[in-house]
């Protein structure tokens, strides 16, 4: 199993916005997160990459026990996230933007910074080549020089990938990838994540589009209250009792 998580509970003063979650996640598989409003799904995340410090309860990545370690260390290991358009530099350009991106999670202090080490050039241009693969992996090379303020929503969804793709991720959350962008554009960030997983990645993703979700994930884990009621294939969560009334009341289905 790629990451494993074990009775996870984060509180926040008296509020248990993960409880007692246990849950895998498979190599080469896509997962996604599910559940409504204030389920608890970014906490999770955020506690997978190392934002937040669960209140008890572990993660293991790869073997390490991830669960206290700082957001630097598990991305260095390689957990990658995107986190919502809203965090890019609008001004800079695409690949400053990717670049920029690299450059936070790589190292070379500021003594190499300052005097140009050779440390310095070499990371550089590693950074350089890196935020390259990833804007032609996501198929945005032609607007490397574009500002982030002139694409479409659509377009900055692939920078925020493209982002988390330039640090050489095994695993790459995903937070909301297809929100606000239609229907047709949504396919082809689906396809762009098939093409993730065809190259080696695993991908998680946290997402409320649920025609897309049912299509594209392997696996489901649906949370609600900080808990996790169920998990499993899109089949089995459309037809779970306790996830239609999670989401609905138990009027309806889940749709598909
Ligand atoms: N830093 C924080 N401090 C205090 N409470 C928090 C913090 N982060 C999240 N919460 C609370 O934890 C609960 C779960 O929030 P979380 O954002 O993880 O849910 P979510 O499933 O991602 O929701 P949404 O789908 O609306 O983004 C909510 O009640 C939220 O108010």
């Amino acid at each position: 199993m790629l990451l494993t998580i074990d009775r996870l509970t984060k509180k926040f003063g008296g509020l248990a916005a993960v409880q007692d979650v246990s849950a895998n996640i498979e190599q080469g598989k896509i997962t996604a997160i599910i559940g409504p409003n204030g389920a608890g799904k970014s906490t999770f995340f955020n506690l997978i990459s190392g934002f937040h410090q669960p209140t008890t309860g572990q993660i293991e990545f790869l073997g390490h026990d991830i669960s206290t370690m700082r957001a630097d260390r598990v991305a260095r290991l390689g957990v990658g996230r995107t986190f919502q358009t809203t965090h890019l530099f609008e001004q800079a350009t695409i690949l400053e933007n990717v670049l920029i991106g690299h450059r936070l999670r790589t190292k070379s202090g500021l003594f190499d910074a300052i005097f140009r080490t050779k440390r310095e050039k070499e990371e550089e241009k590693r950074c350089l080549e890196k935020a390259e693969d990833a804007l032609d992996f996501v198929e945005l090379s032609s607007l490397a020089y574009e500002s982030v303020a002139q694409i479409t929503q659509e377009q900055q969804k692939r920078v925020a990938f493209a982002l988390a793709l330039a640090t050489d991720p095994t695993l790459i959350l995903l937070d909301e990838p297809a929100a606000g962008v239609n229907p047709d554009e949504t396919d082809g960030l689906a396809e762009l994540m098939k093409k993730m997983v065809k190259h080696g990645k695993t991908v998680c993703l946290i997402e409320h589009k649920m025609p897309m979700v049912m299509s594209l994930a392997d696996h489901i884990i649906v949370l609600n209250h900080g808990e996790l009621i169920a998990e499993g294939t899109p089949k089995e969560i459309q037809g779970n009792e306790r996830v239609i009334e999670a989401y609905l009341g138990g009027n309806s289905h889940v749709s598909a």
